[in-house]
């Protein structure tokens, strides 16, 4: 018999479904008196500890996942990634972003040709440069060192780095290595971004990175022309081979933009956007502001969960364990998002960076076959760092809606601080709501909980908590390079996972397209009422009367010439 085609139709799938009643009749608090289940719930890797027994599961349900994962292939599926077969099929190509943080000696063939040596030439490449660049021996216009650095990119040429420099900046060893050096980013095609990128910033200490995987995404194209009439009206049109690099699959547009072949840094079509933060696209930059030591650190905490992914049984491999998991709250028990909540504020930038990296992979309607789901794949991430989402958003997570949230604290600070006097250091304080609010989500309060305190019968209702809200805990060491290389790694693997457990590709993107070709139409509206006063046209009632509106009004300056930021 041909083997289905969608997981759903599978006995292991139909298994879960029949399991959720079960698992609806145990209340959390109840499944956390049991201390067997508590510790069989945990895995750990190298510093990285994951608590898992405040999932609204057993080590049945985790049972029923593994052999979820053997219908869905998972093991044959994470082989094939790791041997550079083209998994990603709609658009032919490899997935190979875990050969970015390989050993030098690896092998992993992408059509037939080691991809490793490749990868190294341009990290020796960036080694290299960015020695040149911190020691000053390279030299803007002016015959300044450059010590400023506006790396401009958007999407996944943007979040992942972002969130390892936010990561890196108050790390003490980074802080050492980044002294009296600026790194910046330039994202947003509202010119605002332009200004705040650089503000205060003297282009002749400034060293522009424009990162592209495509180098044609309209925004990043015109911010680097943008910041290049910054450079040039400055410093003059031959400040731009000394002030302006460039990271980029396509080294043809590169030239053509006028950046200098020598100084621009490759990355392939086998490193999808929103998972090349370990490319030139994130070391570049990166190795600018730290120095290449520091990002090498970053990478080979990478490479260690990549080699846990891919050796270690699924009862302790903990990118699996989380996959699995997700799918279970996603898929049996209809939970449709996930809360990222660091207590950290290092990781401040992880969530949104794990919002292109889940919901661009998983976020799609069809199988990998092109066959329409009958299910619901992808979730819902959001998160803030913690205390800070205490104060936002937890109202909703403790009494409203039922969110999965991932927990992330760590032991040791990366800034110590304690007052004399104080019954607990800063980061103790910190850390005792990491504890805590876990199991206020699972256990709740009950009314006669309430009653017991003498809280007024009228408030009962409103301070009643059911709980039963599923969590799970991860507790890293600490938080320099090598466990930000860490934390990155298994939320790459956890994703991916997910979408091989539900037979989808998440290395594609078609979603984005339709976006991107309407305001194509919208800008060339923008350019014939502007510049040739034609009528609105082709466009629905609504939007040609928004339109009509702000064409109404006209710009304040005109078209003729070019104005910069006034920061
Ligand atoms: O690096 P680029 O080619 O400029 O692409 C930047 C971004 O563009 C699109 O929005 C894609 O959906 C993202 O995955 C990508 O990261």
């Amino acid at each position: 018999m041909a083997s289905p085609a969608l997981i759903s139709d599978t006995d292991q799938w139909k298994a879960l479904q029949a399991h959720v009643g079960a698992i609806h009749k145990t209340h959390l608090r109840d499944l956390m008196a049991d201390a067997d289940r508590c510790k069989a719930m945990t895995a750990e890797f190298e510093g990285v500890f994951l608590d898992y027994s405040r999932q609204q599961a057993t080590t049945e349900t985790v049972d029923k996942l593994f052999k979820l994962a053997e219908a869905a292939k998972l093991k044959e599926k994470i082989g094939k990634m790791f041997s550079g077969e083209k998994i990603n099929t709609t658009e032919n190509r490899s997935v190979l972003h875990v050969a970015l943080r390989a050993p030098r000696d690896a092998v992993i063939n992408s059509d037939g040709v080691n991809v490793v040596p490749e990868v190294w030439a341009v990290k020796d490449k960036i080694k290299q440069f960015s020695e040149t660049f911190r020691s000053g021996s390279w030299v803007g216009a002016t015959g300044k060192p450059l010590t400023n650095v506006v790396s401009v990119g958007i999407g996944g040429s943007f979040l992942g780095p972002l969130f390892v420099h936010t990561a890196l900046q108050t790390d003490p060893e980074a802080v050492a290595s980044a002294k009296g050096r600026q790194l910046r980013f330039l994202a947003n095609v509202d010119p605002v971004d332009v200004a705040r990128s650089i503000k205060d910033l003297d282009p002749a200490t400034t060293l522009v990175v424009v990162v592209s995987k495509t180098f044609t995404t309209a925004e990043t194209m015109l911010n680097a022309r943008t910041i290049k009439e910054w450079i040039v009206s400055a410093l003059g049109p031959q400040a731009v081979s000394k002030h302006m690099i460039a990271v980029s699959t396509n080294l043809k547009l590169v030239k053509e933009f006028g950046i200098d072949p020598n100084n621009a840094f490759a990355f392939w079509d086998w490193v999808g956007g929103r998972y090349s933060v370990c490319s030139a696209v994130g070391v570049l930059p990166l190795s600018l502001q730290y120095g290449f030591p520091i990002v090498q650190k970053f990478l080979e905490g990478a490479l260690s969960i990549d080699n846990h992914f891919r050796t270690s049984s699924f009862e302790k491999n903990i990118p699996v364990l989380l996959g699995l998991l997700s799918v279970w709250n996603v898929s049996f028990l209809g939970y449709p998002a996930r809360a990222i909540l660091p207590y950290s504020q290092a990781l401040e930038k992880l969530a949104p960076h794990i919002q292109q990296l889940s919901m661009e992979s998983n976020g799609k309607g069809v199988s990998i076959d092109g066959v329409r789901l009958p299910f619901e794949a992808g979730e819902i991430d959001f998160g803030e760092p913690g205390t800070n989402g205490q104060h936002s958003f937890y109202q909703l997570i403790h009494q409203g809606r039922v969110i999965p949230c991932d927990f992330i604290g760590v032991i040791k600070s990366q800034q110590p601080v304690y007052l004399k006097g104080e019954t607990v250091s800063n980061h103790d304080e910190l850390m005792s709501n990491f504890f805590a609010q876990p199991d206020a989500l699972a256990y709740g309060k009950t009314p006669e909980q309430l009653r017991s305190e003498n809280v007024s019968e009228n408030l009962i209702p409103h301070k009643t908590f059911q709980g039963n809200r599923p969590s799970l805990s991860f507790l890293l060491s600490s938080l320099s390079a090598y466990e930000v290389g860490q934390l990155l790694s298994i939320y790459e693997h956890r994703i991916a996972v997910q979408g091989f457990i539900w037979g989808i590709n998440s290395f594609d993107q078609w979603g984005v397209e339709l976006g991107k070709s309407l305001a194509s139409q919208v800008r060339k509206q923008l350019n014939a009422s502007r510049m040739e006063r034609k009528p609105i046209e082709g466009f629905n009632p609504s939007s040609a009367s928004l339109l009509a509106r702000y064409l109404a009004v006209e710009p304040s300056t005109p078209y003729d010439t070019t104005v910069l930021p006034k920061v």
